[in-house]
């Protein structure tokens, strides 16, 4: 799909990673990389917020366009800055651009948590919540249209997403809308398995009071109470199955029973 000395792009919201995994991306594929935002405040000498003080966003997004254009054949890995996206002229560049262009994907709720723990951003500090997720929903649509392809990043490291672009490399033309669809199944078995651990964290204080008040670790009223309101509630999906539910909490079940076991030396 890429070969080098092509240019790869990457592009998505705030706090998507497209910074950290374009630096991955080109340390693993021993690639060069430009960020825009950082070219934009070396070419300024002052800070993304300094120039949003001084010049406003409009001025910001003068500086961007030029520096977009700039990159458009750069021989290696590109982060843009999230708001890419927002000038029509900026969109016209990304539609007709040599590059190959990958959206990050990621939920509204992770990025939110990222964005916050760095404050920097002068965006998240101007607008409610409210407005962030307007932008969210403006931007996404903008994202997928001028992307080459969507990888899902929810609960991946930047190293795994960098290795999965990387992998983009050499798949053949035809494979590439299975590849996206993978993307997503991908994410969806990390967050079920962060789920799952989660759930072992709480299987931990329940053991800590079973053991405070004496009760046994099995209670087979509630395991069995447990599957029947499962099946009830899933009894419209097609794919959720009675067999599958009960496959499922056997495992879970038993890996808590387990646990709670060797917690208590029972
Ligand atoms: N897949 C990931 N898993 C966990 N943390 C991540 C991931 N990707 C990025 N981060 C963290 O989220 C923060 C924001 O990442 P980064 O600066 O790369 O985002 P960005 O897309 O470049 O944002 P911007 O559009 O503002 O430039 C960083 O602290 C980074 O370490
Ligand atoms: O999403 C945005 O509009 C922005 C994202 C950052 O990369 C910076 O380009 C700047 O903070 C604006
Ligand atoms: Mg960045």
């Amino acid at each position: 799909m890429i070969k080098e000395p092509d240019t790869l792009m990457l592009i998505g919201f705030m706090g998507a990673g497209k910074t950290t995994v374009g630096k991955e991306i080109a340390r693993q594929h021993h690639s060069k990389f430009v960020d825009i935002d950082s070219e934009i405040e070396r070419a300024a000498g002052k800070s993304i917020a300094e120039i949003f003080e001084e010049r406003g966003e409009a001025g910001f997004r003068e500086l961007e366009t030029k520096v977009l254009n700039n990159v458009q054949t750069f021989d290696g890995v590109v982060a843009t800055g999230g708001g890419v996206v927002e000038r029509p002229e900026n969109l016209e560049i990304l539609r007709h651009s040599p590059a190959t262009i990958i959206y990050l994907h990621g939920n509204l709720e992770s990025t939110i948590g990222r964005l916050i723990l760095e404050g920097q951003r002068p965006l998240l500090q101007e607008k409610s919540t409210a407005e962030f997720f307007a932008l969210w929903q403006e931007r996404d649509p903008k994202y997928e249209e001028v992307a080459n392809f969507t990888v899902e990043t929810v609960g991946k490291t930047p190293a795994r997403i960098a290795a999965e672009i990387i992998a983009l490399f050499s798949a053949n033309e035809d494979e590439l809308a299975l590849l996206q669809l993978r993307s997503q199944i991908d994410a969806f078995d990390r967050q079920i398995f962060k789920i799952i651990s989660e759930r072992f964290q709480i299987v931990e204080a329940v053991a800590r009071y079973k053991e405070k008040f004496g009760i046994p670790t099995i209670q087979q009223d509630r395991m069995l109470k447990l599957r029947k309101e499962l099946k009830s509630d899933f009894s419209t999906s097609v794919d959720i199955t009675d067999d599958m539910i009960d496959g499922i909490m056997t495992i879970l079940m038993q890996a808590a029973i387990d646990k709670e076991n060797r917690q208590l030396n029972r």
